[in-house]
């Protein structure tokens, strides 16, 4: 598991702990600057926390090397520096650099639905298919790698994505952490992605882990309402009562 214990980042991150299990997909959500992008950076080791820790199973992150971790995790970040005169299926292969398996870097290149994008140069491609690119250099990272605990963090993998993409991308994604066992957590911004696809929801605000357990739990309308500060409708499909969405509703007039 990859896990954080009592782990505080500055005035970013306040004493959260939370276990990442492989296999599920994790969606984390809370409004803008809740530190969402701050907690994925930590559970990547990119960041040390300042107090508490961060382990890959008992073993505090800060004692893996750059090369081990990447044998264990991938992180798709909010904003990628890529020099993009590279084309797709150089930026992809730096993905495998670490095991050169061509066969699971065409498994990354279709899983991501980039076979069509493969001669194209990073610069000349659309927000979106930058993002499924970038993905795909993430997944061709982590399915070469034979050890047997791999975890996926994705910051906003949708962010650029139309609706359709985004589910099937979702839909793609929990695929992958079922059959691959590998642990998926995701950054979303759209709520209903997360209740649709997700396993199991973290909730962040101010820095604060204000609730995190199985989608339907924790995404209840009274304690989303109060978090994002909105209205909510909460919608059921008539029937497919396990299809929900919810829809914000103007403020109430005073
Ligand atoms: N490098 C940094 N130095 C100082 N403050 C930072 C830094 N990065 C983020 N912050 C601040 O920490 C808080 C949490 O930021 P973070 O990016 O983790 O939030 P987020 O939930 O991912 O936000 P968003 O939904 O807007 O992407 C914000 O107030 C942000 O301004």
């Amino acid at each position: 598991m990859l896990v954080l214990e009592h782990a505080s980042l500055r005035d970013r991150i306040e004493d959260v702990s939370l276990q990442l299990r492989p296999g599920e997909v994790l969606a984390l959500i809370g409004p803008n600057g809740a530190g969402k992008s701050s907690l994925l950076s930590l559970l990547s080791g990119l960041t040390m926390p300042d107090r508490g820790q961060a382990l890959l199973g008992d073993t505090p992150l800060r004692h893996l090397s750059a090369g081990h971790l990447a044998r264990h995790r991938a992180v798709l970040e909010q904003r990628t520096e890529v020099a993009t005169g590279f084309t797709v299926r150089e930026v992809i292969a730096m993905g495998s650099y670490l095991h050169g398996h061509a066969n699971t870097t065409a498994l990354a290149v279709a899983l991501a639905r980039v076979e069509g994008l493969l001669e194209r140069r990073l610069s000349t491609l659309s927000g979106g298919e930058t993002q499924r690119v970038l993905l795909a250099r993430a997944l061709a990272q982590l399915l070469g790698s034979t050890e047997s605990e791999r975890y996926l963090l994705l910051d906003e993998p949708t962010a650029a994505l139309d609706i359709g993409m985004a589910d099937g991308l979702m839909l793609q994604i929990g695929r992958i952490a079922k059959q691959h066992r590998i642990g998926v957590l995701a950054v979303v911004h759209d709520l209903n992605l997360g209740l649709r696809h997700a396993d199991r929801v973290a909730l962040l605000d101010r820095g604060h882990l204000v609730a995190c357990g199985p989608t339907a739990e924790v995404m209840q309308r009274s304690r989303l309402e109060e978090v994002y500060g909105v209205r909510l409708a909460e919608l059921i499909h008539d029937e497919h009562e396990d299809l929900r969405a919810f829809v914000p509703l103007p403020p109430h007039e005073s």
